[in-house]
């Protein structure tokens, strides 16, 4: 396809940012020049009067700096790819085939409507309908969504022909019928065609969601028999091919559709997502074969039906294979709450460091919304990293294939093809439902006993942030990866909203970074001895230290309390000459991100909340991601993948749904104890400032001054949602349990402080 006399596909667009890279460097000058003042008084004595404070300062300060050298070396050097579907026209025969992957692992906490919704916007994509396969996984094993999928198939038979011929340009029903109207329609026949739609969408919804689990699984016609008896963790494999565009009659254009819930048993661990992402990579292997493989999670419906095609600019789009193993959309928020409330959802962290890392060796890979080489899945490296072409890229053996892909040999015989072969053969139809004997035995747990998966090759085991992770091997056996930043965006999804949700996903996260840090893949091991490039290792890393980041936040939190109720100091006082330095950065720093926000066409209110949940996550979320891995190395627990409630009503009780909730988590009790503890900080140094200048008519010298006021001013208005939380009732309200604990860690601090 990359003939010389064929118009580019794609452009890779560095952007500039040379007032950006001023910024990064005073902001950069600031903190050295903190350091140096930090480390003069120290050595001077000019900090005697709490020199424990000022090291503990110095040694976070050193910290924030390499925390921020990392954030700078990620955003440098941003680029942009632009992508001309319009320029594959004519090659439509030519495009190789995509299988899409769609997880879904609770009916509860992901309603069946919502994955139908996925399903369909996939089903529905301007994309040749014989190259696309759909395959969802069900790691719930619930015949509801099973049954879901059985009626989505049957209403794809009308909903992909309406789509295809109005042109319609968001394709999941959902959000299709809630933001157009049949009314006022071009002419008769589409508002005709709208309307008997949208009455068979709502029949849909309402079948769906007036089934129920028993009555399904004893139906007459026995098409759910496999459920009865399933435990959600015991069960052997279900395999239902819903639609088969192969075979004649069922086909009309409309693409395969399979359901699969792997086999369980409660005596093996089954790896959450990437255990899953593995069963969907080897049943597509033996029944579909695409060289090319979408991945979404359930709520990420398509939001441009265009995604294959611009993905497709950036797969075949450059002279080298190697520049593109996967292309990453980034992650947008359908419906996004206003201003942002919680923090998630990372506009700014998209188009500042999201672009900047594209610049560099590629855009991580974010666990979905992305498009994979199959062969970058099976760990083959790109053709130019082999000095020496090894036989795992040419030819190699049984044998070996065997070792690595496990015993059946229908997919030794696929892997074989997919490693050696052209992306653009076309793989022999078969007739799905005769194979899934096949697909069944590759989906067993026993299946990957003594293979290669979830090592090196398919989703990487070991972190319940399975997406970095095997992104991060990608990268490190030498592939680049591409950005698919399109308008309208290519995927929308759900952002957790309230406390409980989102501070549990941020914690799972934080668990899952961790647990690469500490394992054989981490970054600084892979760019040592694989092919990771060092600035792309160190953009990984920033990332991947946040949950290292506790430590220091927590402490440099600490020292401002610490210095009110103890009578000490750690920052100068406006009459020394350094005074200015942290008062500089203070502002500059805070600048920085206000404009980035305004850059990114967001308020100042939603720069304000993500600062703050910065400050909330790190103390909550991310702390106790901290305690967990330490408990998991200790061997005392195992990390678990906490699934995200993806919600689509409003807040509890119609209150207003940007509001902090709280529940009894134990994540909420560290930043309860902070805030707590920084108002009784503030309390009594502000007594003693005022009985001691009535006293003496002037403060002590080595007591704190207005730096150390300020820090704990800040850090309650950071914390203002757990303020108004001791003040909220129901669910507004932080439980009483968590109080007491929080109040008892609280009075040990401050005995702590004021001991001597
Ligand atoms: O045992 C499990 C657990 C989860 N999932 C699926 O994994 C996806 C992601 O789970 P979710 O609860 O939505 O987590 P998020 O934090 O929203 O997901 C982000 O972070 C995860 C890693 O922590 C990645 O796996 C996801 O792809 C990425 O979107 C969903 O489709 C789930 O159905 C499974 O299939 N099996
Ligand atoms: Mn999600």
């Amino acid at each position: 396809m990359a003939g010389a006399t064929m118009l580019q596909l794609q452009e890779r667009v560095p952007l500039p940012r040379t007032a950006w890279k001023l910024a990064d460097l005073v902001v950069l000058s600031l903190l050295l020049a903190l350091l140096a003042r930090r480390a003069a008084s120290l050595l001077g004595g000019a900090a005697a009067a709490c020199t424990w404070c000022w090291l503990a300062a110095l040694v976070c300060e050193a910290w924030f700096t390499v925390v921020w050298l990392l954030t700078v070396n990620g955003k440098w050097n941003p680029v942009r790819f632009d992508t001309h579907p319009e320029r594959l026209a004519e090659r439509i025969d030519e495009l190789p085939a995509v299988d899409m992957f769609v997880t879904t692992a609770d009916p509860k906490l992901e309603p069946p409507t919502m994955t139908v919704n996925t399903v369909l916007s996939l089903l529905a994509l301007d994309y040749p309908a014989g190259k696309l396969a759909c395959y969802v996984s069900d790691d719930g094993c619930s015949p509801l969504t099973c049954f879901a999928l059985r009626e989505a198939a049957e209403f794809a038979r009308l909903w992909v022909p309406f789509c295809r011929k109005h042109g319609v340009s968001v394709r999941a029903p959902f959000v299709y019928f809630s933001s157009s109207s049949g009314a006022g329609a071009r002419d008769d026949e589409f508002q005709r065609d709208w309307t008997a739609m949208k009455s068979e969408y709502e029949k849909l919804v309402s079948r769906i969601e007036n089934a129920h689990e028993e009555s399904l699984a004893r139906r007459g016609d026995g098409e759910f028999a496999e459920f009865v008896g399933a435990e959600r963790r015991n069960h052997p494999t279900i395999i239902k091919v819903l639609r088969d565009s192969g075979k004649a009659g069922d086909g009309n254009g409309i693409p395969s559709l399979i359901y699969i819930s792997r086999e369980k048993s409660p005596r093996h661990q089954h790896h959450f997502k990437a255990g899953a992402m593995n069963v969907l990579t080897r049943v597509s292997a033996v029944l579909t074969n695409a060289p090319i493989m979408l991945n979404v999670d359930c709520d990420n419906f398509a939001n441009n039906p265009q995604i294959a095609l611009h993905a497709m600019c950036l797969l075949l789009g450059f002279n080298d294979e190697v520049q593109s193993g996967f292309v990453q959309a980034p992650e947008k928020v359908h419906g996004a709450l206003k201003d942002d409330p919680f923090g998630n959802q990372m506009e700014v962290f998209y188009e500042k460091l999201g672009f900047g890392i594209a610049g560099l060796q590629g855009m991580f890979y974010f666990g979905t919304g992305c498009f994979h080489r199959r062969k970058v899945i099976y760990g083959v490296p790109p053709v130019s990293t082999d000095v020496q072409p090894t036989r795992m890229r040419v030819s190699p053996s049984h044998k070996e294939l065997q070792k690595m892909f496990g015993s059946s040999k229908e997919l030794i015989e696929s892997a074989r093809s997919t490693i050696s072969g052209e992306m653009f053969v076309t793989v022999p139809t078969v007739d799905l439902a005769s194979r899934t004997d096949v697909a069944k035995e590759v989906s067993a747990y026993s299946y990957e006993a003594a293979t290669s998966w979830g090592q090196e090759v398919g989703w990487v085991y070991g972190s319940v942030a399975e997406d970095i992770l095997t992104g991060q091997r990608i990268h490190a056996a030498g592939w680049r990866s591409a950005l698919l930043n399109i308008n309208p965006p290519a995927f929308l999804g759900d952002a957790p909203t309230g406390g409980p949700a989102s501070l549990t996903q941020y914690k799972r996260w934080a668990t899952g970074l961790l647990e690469i840090i500490l394992s054989r893949n981490n970054p600084i091991l892979l760019c040592i001895s694989k092919h990771l490039e060092f600035r792309q290792c160190l953009a990984y890393l920033v990332l991947d230290v946040w949950p290292l980041r506790v430590p220091f936040e927590l402490c440099y939190a600490l020292l401002g309390p610490y210095c009110l109720l103890a009578n000490r100091s750690f920052l100068p006082k406006p009459s020394e000459p350094g005074f200015v330095i942290p008062l500089a950065l203070f502002l500059a720093y805070n600048l920085y991100n206000f404009i980035e926000y305004t850059e990114c066409r967001l308020s100042a209110r939603a720069w304000w909340n993500n600062h703050r949940m910065q400050r909330i996550v790190s103390s909550s979320a991310w702390l106790l991601a901290f305690l967990t891995v330490v408990l998991k190395t200790l061997g005392l627990s195992e990390t678990v993948f906490d699934v995200t409630r993806k919600e689509q009503e409003g807040a509890p009780d119609g209150g207003d749904p940007g509001r902090f909730t709280f529940d009894s988590s134990p994540v909420f009790v560290p930043p309860t104890a902070l805030t707590i503890l920084t108002v009784v900080a503030i309390a009594v140094g502000a007594w003693r400032a005022v009985s001691g200048a009535a006293a003496e008519g002037a403060p002590a010298a080595g007591g704190p001054g207005v730096g150390e006021f300020v820090c704990c001013g800040w850090l309650v208005l950071c914390f203002w949602p757990f303020v108004r939380g001791l003040a909220g009732m129901g669910s507004y309200g932080i439980p009483w349990s968590v109080r007491i604990k929080a109040g008892l860690i609280v009075a040990a601090f401050v005995h702590f402080c004021t001991r001597n």
